[in-house]
């Protein structure tokens, strides 16, 4: 075997506790069929210990953990005990098919623990601890051993209770912040002080356990880290009591990003954490926010114009990170109201709209910029711009030759009134304003556009669909219309029913205008 030299990376042990602290979550409950799923694909992912369960929980969680011990190989498999011998006993029984076992034994540190919710004296928890970290050695050689709330905790008797748990056979001694009030700095010297004043030359890991309520867990973990601690207790996607714990995956891809900070490597197959993300996040019901480090919906997202035409020229001037690295596609480009030509024009591209510049549809540079402007007002109004919005931006894109912009749409219209719409329409020549009614408020645009343009083609088919997703999805509405003898399929897009339906009218007559062009134009068939 080779042995390990100054400059190997460190090894960080991943302690996964999704299945006890972050079934800790208000309203979570897994079934046994679910957390045997979730060990599996913690197995697949590498973690090096399981935290199954809390055995004297219920027969349920028992079952659960004996069913893990049994099935699942690869990582450790450990149960939570209190300092109590029946918690000790029933966590021993329920690991006793575990390749490996551990037995987390754990009591309070803090005064305020101690004194009102244990209601002993902090030499009475000493004794206790003493007593189940020898019962726990007497079942198993892997001992782990925390002190809740180490940080509202006097810092001398934290020292000396773990130096007593190690004394007593402790093998892995984990430093809690059960309530997630220290910051990096306070916790990072208090692990430095653990591991000088009684690790030091000693065969026991130090373990960091951290909790997110004020936003801390992977900071501190990450300070852990930095002053000796070998060991992450962590969950995925950071779920657990309150305001959750370390998220796994944060501190996992900070190691393995910022390795030549913290010189040290984990045995995390990052690939498979975009799967675990989602099984958990499924199986809990606790969605991940879209801004979530690593694992969010837009954690490989970009939206804005500026930095989508810098990913696309290189990629690593805002990405630190691959997508792929973590198991998710290559990042993505959003389209919406803060996207640029570039990343446009990309997405064109990918649609198959734009090769080299040019292709079947026509869309040169000069094309490409209506499109934009376009683009620009549509995500003004509707946010997200998804695939199928561009494909009919595209293909309602006649309007690109266009002799007669829309520049302007209202539409009077109720239960009461005479629907009445008023136009002011863009031409080579100026502003055109004309102002009719109608049957409806459809009619009544599209009346207001003939008397504007002076063409008044005959309408014979109306069609309206919803062409994308979206609460302001994209109509696309087809207007079928008749003029000179030809019939020629007008297009229009908008988020509004009655805007898309007068761009369509006026799609059709800017074709008859510019000599009706060959693509949308079927001659009348003779019969
Ligand atoms: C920080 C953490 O995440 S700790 C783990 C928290 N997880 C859980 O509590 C989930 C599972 N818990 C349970 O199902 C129950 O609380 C049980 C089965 C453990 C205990 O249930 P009950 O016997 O009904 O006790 P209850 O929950 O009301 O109170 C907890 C008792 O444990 C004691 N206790 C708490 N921590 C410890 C400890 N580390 N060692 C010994 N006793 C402890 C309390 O002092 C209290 O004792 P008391 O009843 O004599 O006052
Ligand atoms: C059981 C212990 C380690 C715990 O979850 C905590 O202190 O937060
Ligand atoms: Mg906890």
């Amino acid at each position: 075997m080779t042995q390990p030299t100054s400059t190997d990376p460190r090894r960080i042990h991943i302690f996964d506790t999704t299945l006890r602290d972050g079934e800790q979550s208000p309203g979570v409950a897994l079934n046994h069929a679910q957390k045997l799923e979730i060990a599996h694909q913690l197995a697949r992912l590498g973690v090096d210990v399981i935290e199954a369960g809390f055995p004297i929980t219920s027969d349920g969680d028992f079952e659960c953990v004996s069913r893990i011990s049994r099935e699942v190989r690869g990582p450790v498999i450990c149960g939570l005990a209190r300092t109590a011998r029946a918690d000790i006993e029933r966590a021993a029984k329920a690991l006793e098919a575990a390749a490996r076992s551990r037995i987390h034994v754990f009591t309070s540190a803090s005064k305020v623990q101690i004194e009102h919710m244990l209601r002993k004296t902090p030499e009475q928890v000493i004794e206790s601890s003493v007593q189940a970290v020898r019962l726990a050695r007497q079942y198993t050689d892997d001992v782990e051993f925390s002190g809740q709330d180490v940080m509202r905790a006097d810092f001398d008797f934290v020292i000396r209770l773990y130096r007593e748990a190690i004394e007593a056979g402790a093998t892995v001694i984990n430093i809690p912040d059960t309530v997630g009030y220290g910051t990096p700095q306070e916790y990072g010297a208090l692990i430095a002080r653990v591991r000088d004043e009684i690790v030091q030359g000693r065969n026991v890991a130090i373990s960091t356990h951290c909790h997110d309520d004020l936003g801390m867990a992977t900071a501190n973990s990450l300070a852990a880290v930095e002053n000796g601690a070998t060991q992450i207790e962590c969950t995925v996607n950071g779920i657990g009591e309150r305001a959750g714990n370390t998220s796994l995956e944060e501190v996992v891809m900070a190691i393995h990003t910022r390795r030549d900070h913290y010189q040290a490597q984990t045995g995390i197959n990052t690939r498979e954490i975009n799967r675990v993300s989602r099984m958990v996040s499924r199986l809990t019901g606790m969605p991940v926010q879209p801004n979530k480090a690593i694992v969010g919906e837009n954690a490989f997202a970009h939206e804005s114009g500026i930095h989508q035409d810098g990913v696309l020229k290189h990629k690593e001037t805002y990405e630190i990170m691959n997508a792929e690295l973590v198991g998710r596609e290559a990042a993505v480009m959003v389209m919406g109201k803060h996207s640029g030509r570039a990343a446009f024009r990309k997405a064109l591209s990918d649609l198959g709209y734009v090769t080299d510049g040019q292709n079947d549809f026509g869309l040169n540079d000069e094309a490409i910029n209506v499109l934009f402007t376009r683009f620009k007002e549509l995500a003004d109004r509707k946010g997200q711009i998804y695939a199928d919005d561009l494909r009919a931006l595209v293909e309602a894109g006649a309007e690109i030759a266009q002799t007669f912009h829309l520049g302007s749409l209202q539409v009077l219209s109720g239960t009461h009134v005479t629907p009445t719409a008023t136009v002011r329409l863009e031409t080579p020549d100026g502003l055109r304003e004309a102002a009719s009614t109608g049957d409806g408020p459809v009619a009544a645009a599209m009346n207001a556009i003939s008397q504007a343009t002076g063409i008044t083609p005959e309408l014979e088919t109306y069609r309206l669909q919803s062409v994308t997703r979206g609460n302001e999805a994209l109509g696309e509405v087809s207007a079928g219309v008749r003029y000179g003898g030809m019939t020629i399929m007008g297009i229009g897009l908008a988020t509004d029913v009655v805007e898309a339906s007068a761009r369509a009218w006026l799609h059709a007559i800017n074709q008859i205008v510019a000599g009706a062009g060959k693509s949308r134009i079927e001659t009348e068939t003779t019969v």
